[in-house]
């Protein structure tokens, strides 16, 4: 014998673009790809071929575009619970509702020293997302994430006096390159529902300006000993800036850079402090993650 231990559908990588225009000629962009998963009594479409229950993938993707076109879709957090409201609220059967929108960078152009009123560039691979689950009776629970943001400083990393043994072979370096491709999240308490989320708007972006400035500033102005030190050191200053967020996240790859020893050539010499040309390494890279939470608040240790 054999049960349905798991059931999720809906549609992914829902690409959506949307625009905003102002009468003065500015125009605004967003594009983003958008992923729904919905659950509830939807068993017997697997077990007994039942697709009466079925919301069907497609229904899935025009309501995506058809609240896109009623509703804002920026911030992602709000356009996130509105869809995932709507999937609760108008089918009786669907109790949860996940929803993830990705945002891809539109940067608005400076053309002759001004912004350009409709020419933008994606300035990188950066992206934010936003996972949001809407549950019947249990309002919103959202997380708002930085990815793929690629950082590098070129001195003010140390990493000394770790532990050693007959294992351990990497010298300690009191100067060192450093890069990450930046995954950096925060996790909101509970929204009662679409209607607080909307009286919170603000908060979103905020969060995010917030977390991204803090990312990049910590990394830049601080003298790194670690990963793990200076991830954690962001995730404080995160904590402290959105008092509505409960957990700050990061995920950080250890992106190498080895010396090169080119004194073989005529004695060149090209490490320690006489170090200039170095080999990137894109495989493998360390990798250090965190979870930083409110003191007194559930630790997962
Ligand atoms: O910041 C670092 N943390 C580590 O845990 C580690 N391990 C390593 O080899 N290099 C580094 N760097």
């Amino acid at each position: 014998m054999s049960q349905l231990s798991y059931a999720r559908y809906g549609k992914d990588n829902v690409r959506l673009y949307k625009v905003q225009r102002e009468a003065n000629g500015v125009q605004h962009v967003t594009e983003m790809t958008v992923c729904t998963l919905l659950e509830g009594d939807i068993e017997t479409s697997y077990t007994e071929a039942d697709n009466s229950v079925v919301v069907a993938t497609d229904t899935q993707k025009q309501t995506i575009y058809i609240l896109a076109k009623q509703n804002p879709i920026t911030p992602p957090e709000l356009f996130a619970s509105i869809l995932g409201e709507h999937f609760v609220t108008t089918y009786k059967h669907i109790h949860a509702a996940h929803v993830k929108i990705i945002v891809h960078r539109w940067t608005r152009m400076e053309v002759d020293g001004k912004p350009h009123p409709h020419s933008f560039m994606r300035d990188g691979v950066e992206t934010r997302v936003v996972e949001a689950v809407a549950r019947e009776g249990q309002g919103i629970s959202i997380k708002s994430a930085i990815k793929g943001l690629l950082v590098l400083k070129s001195t003010g990393s140390a990493f000394y006096g770790f532990h050693r043994d007959e294992f351990t072979r990497l010298p300690e370096t009191w100067d060192r390159i450093l890069s990450t491709e930046v995954e950096a999240g925060w996790e909101w308490k509970t929204f009662s529902g679409l209607q607080q989320v909307k009286s919170e708007v603000p908060k979103f972006d905020k969060a995010w300006e917030d977390a991204r400035k803090i990312t990049l500033e910590t990394f830049a102005k601080e003298e790194s000993p670690s990963v793990q030190n200076t991830m954690y050191k962001m995730s404080e200053q995160i904590l402290a800036a959105a008092p509505d967020v409960e957990a700050v996240s990061y995920s950080l790859p250890n992106k190498h850079y080895f010396e090169i020893d080119l004194s073989w050539y005529k004695g060149l010499k090209n490490t320690g402090k006489d170090a200039e040309v170095y080999a990137p390494q894109s495989d493998p890279n360390g990798l250090i993650q965190c979870t930083v939470t409110r003191k007194g608040g559930k630790a997962k240790l």
